[in-house]
């Protein structure tokens, strides 16, 4: 919907109504065609201002719409007319102009901005191009390498670079929509023609052909090539362009999964437990001073993340020298942090101890120690006589049972993992685990600190490895029967990075350690030295491959130590190593395709996905897209994994995991599950209804 009224006795004004955002459905688009024609059809008004309601101009086009049947005024048309007006049209930006929001506002004469607003035009992380007028109007009116960059790379501006940009011509402190009717009145019959922007000339670039040349090869093709149509056509051909290049993109798999994606991240803020907890009748606590306990590299990055959400930060580390060590590591973070954002660091909201007393006083607590339980075991039973009786106890740990940490409390009802991904300062994702006696409290403000933080947090229940490790388990066994069987780790890796994981599987390993991996190994009694024969390869019944665990034993822990899976200098070593493992083992090595490694890696990381569904370790399809996207490099263009196999088809999924499980009986896990089972069954549901199939006591399974 639109509203339109006359302010200041000649100054009409439209008023965007589509809460939260404003977005242009087929109502709004309707409303601001009528309340347009309107206001440019009464005698008693000079001159126009559009806003949006509740100090948000526009997030854009309506996303909910898209690959549905096209209803309503297309938007297009809608700009020209505005810019067509013969009075004067003002854009009085507050919040956001986002997309065809912002597009809407270029089709206005002038743009007058609130300070604290954000223009962008993000169509490009939807697989989209800006495809109302986007590409033909701000280059124009900023030069053809300012709006390559924000077309191409869909950031944000702020009001002040908006301006001086260009894109903005007032920017202010006060209400922008009653700087814009002043404004307005002030313009009132002023001629309009050098105000239209798809008149305008692009301004002149120096070698625009090699800009169009690099960017094609950094960026999406469809939108270089929309924006050079605007740098060489006149406009009316530059618009056809744009239209003939958006329909290309429009029904793409790549356009659906990061459209699915944008939902999907805001969709897991709406978290349940299956004890009935949910975020709609759980209230946060607030959380002003939080403790961290151990100051090595998670620790740290905890600190910084926290720190940086403008919370009171307690930090705690029982050794001197890493006490040391971190005081520099975390101010350099922060320093280095204030200079990408152009500002200056925070002084005085941490402080640092070497005594766990100094949490005394903390609302909440994230201990961040060495990965061992009775090490953490010892830490809780400390905190929870130390600490506040109400304050919250949260663990770092990646995979260790929070039920039982919970145990060594006197209040396991606030106890909860809250589980960072590396760099903690840096990455999007926390999942927060709760115990079966974690309260709806304790998870809210776990969930809402993640948020303050600037994470997507994803409630998780408490199992071996969460949900995003306990799924990583089950792709990274595959790797290495994959190299077992004949396959290279270069092999394994060309399949994944062609796919879209930015790491395939042994470089990402590299990456973080083997060490790590082998280390739980051992505890879990899994990693075995000197074990020959058939029972090398066999742990609990099953099959299992102890390659991981022999590199470690020739001191190859990756990286860190130059070798890996991958040698940093020229060595031969792993070639020979994986052929005199395969003869002690009277494995005879085949050919791999690229197909077999993905469906063997990617698949049993599905099937693993839906068997957490059905043991209801997470509420839906979106938290384990969010996960893995958000935490273990899933390319977003492909949706997350749950998304892919709803793309590929469930019943090719699991007509191909039935078809491996056959060729190796001894992996249970290639099995399809029975949730998977169930949904082919009862017809492959869309993606969207599998969360109503799975609950519960209402299963339609
Ligand atoms: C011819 C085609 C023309 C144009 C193409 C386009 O315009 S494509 C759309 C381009 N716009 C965007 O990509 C903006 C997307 N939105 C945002 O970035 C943020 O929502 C925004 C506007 C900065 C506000 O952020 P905030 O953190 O305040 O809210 P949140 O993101 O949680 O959103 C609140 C709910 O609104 C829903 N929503 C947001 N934008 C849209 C949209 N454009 N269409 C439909 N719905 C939108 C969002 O999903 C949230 O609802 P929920 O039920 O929680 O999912």
């Amino acid at each position: 919907m639109a509203q339109y009224t006359r302010v200041s006795g000649s100054v009409g004004l439209i008023t965007l109504q589509n809460p939260p955002v404003n977005a242009l459905s087929a109502a709004v688009r309707l409303g601001i065609g009528e309340a347009v024609q309107r206001a440019l059809g009464d005698q008693e008004v000079q001159s126009v201002v559009i806003c949006g309601q509740n100090g948000l101009f526009c997030g854009g086009a309506d996303i909910r719409e898209f690959g549905k049947e096209m209803t309503g005024p297309p938007l297009v048309p809608m700009i020209h007319a505005i810019e067509a007006a013969t009075k004067p049209v003002v854009a009085a930006i507050e919040g956001s102009a986002l997309g065809g929001g912002l597009e809407l506002a270029l089709g206005c004469h002038y743009r007058i901005s609130h300070c604290k607003a954000r223009l962008g035009l993000p169509e490009v992380t939807l697989g989209l191009l800006p495809a109302a007028g986007g590409t033909q109007r701000l280059p124009r009116l900023i030069g053809v390498p300012a709006a390559l960059n924000l077309i191409t790379t869909g950031h944000h501006v702020t009001a002040a670079e908006a301006l001086q940009l260009g894109i903005v011509d007032q920017v202010t402190e006060h209400n922008a929509v009653d700087v814009a009717v002043k404004f307005a009145l002030s313009v009132t019959g002023k001629p309009l023609h050098d105000r239209r922007v798809s008149s305008l000339e692009c301004p002149a670039a120096p070698d625009l052909d090699s800009l169009f040349e690099e960017a094609m090869l950094k960026v999406r093709v469809a939108c270089v090539q929309a924006v050079r149509a605007a740098a060489t056509l006149p406009y009316a051909r530059g618009m056809e362009r744009e239209k003939a290049l958006m329909a290309t993109l429009f029904g793409s798999g790549q356009a659906r999964a990061l459209q699915y994606f944008f939902f999907a991240q805001r969709a897991v803020g709406r978290w349940s437990t299956p004890g009935g907890a949910r975020w709609d009748t759980s209230q946060p606590r607030p959380v002003r001073t939080a403790a961290v306990i151990g100051l090595g590299t998670m620790g740290r990055g905890i600190t910084v993340a926290l720190a940086q959400a403008g919370l009171s930060v307690v930090a705690v580390e029982t050794q001197a020298k890493q006490l040391t060590e971190a005081r520099k590591a975390v101010a350099g973070m922060l320093k280095r942090a204030a200079v990408r954002r152009g500002t200056t660091p925070e002084p005085g909201s941490i402080t640092y101890s070497d005594q766990l007393q100094a949490a005394a006083r903390a609302d909440l607590v994230i201990e961040a120690v060495f990965e061992d339980m009775e090490v953490k075991e010892t830490l809780f039973r400390q905190l929870s006589a130390v600490c506040r009786p109400d304050a919250l106890l949260c663990t770092n740990t990646s995979s260790l049972d929070v039920d039982h940490l919970a145990s060594q409390t006197r209040h396991p009802h606030l106890v909860l993992g809250m589980h960072f991904f590396a760099p903690a300062q840096a990455m999007k994702l926390l999942e927060v685990v709760y115990g079966a006696r974690s309260s709806p409290t304790a998870v809210a403000t776990a969930m809402q600190l993640g948020k303050t933080m600037g994470k997507v947090s994803v409630a998780v229940g408490n199992c071996r490895g969460f949900a995003g490790n306990r799924m990583l388990k089950r792709y990274l066994e595959q790797a290495f029967f994959l190299l077992e069987e004949g396959a290279t780790p270069e092999g394994v890796d060309r399949a994944l990075e062609e796919f879209g994981f930015a790491m395939g599987v042994f470089r990402m390993s590299d990456l973080s350690g083997l060490d790590v991996g082998w280390r739980v190994r051992k505890a879990e009694g899994l990693a075995q030295s000197g074990l020959t024969g058939p029972s090398a390869r066999v742990r609990q019944g099953r099959r299992y491959s102890p390659l991981g665990d022999l590199l470690c034993e020739h001191q190859r822990f990756g990286q860190k130590s130059g070798r890996g899976w991958y040698q940093y200098e020229p060595d031969p070593w792993l070639h020979r190593f994986l052929e005199e493992y395969r003869a002690r083992h009277g494995l005879l090595p085949r050919r791999i395709d690229q197909q077999e490694v993905l469906e063997r890696c990617l698949f049993v990381l599905i099937n693993e996905g839906f068997q957490i569904l059905e043991d209801r370790i997470v509420a839906g399809p979106e938290d384990i897209d969010a996960i893995y996207v958000l935490g273990y490099g899933w390319p977003r263009h492909r949706g997350g994994p749950m998304f892919y196999a709803h793309m590929v088809g469930l019943e090719r999924v699991a007509q191909r995991l039935e078809h491996y499980h056959q060729a190796h009986p001894e992996v249970p896990y290639l099995q399809p599950c029975g949730l998977l089972r169930r949904l082919v069954a009862s017809g492959s549901p869309p993606i969207h209804r599998w969360r109503r199939a799975i609950a519960g006591p209402h299963s339609q399974l």
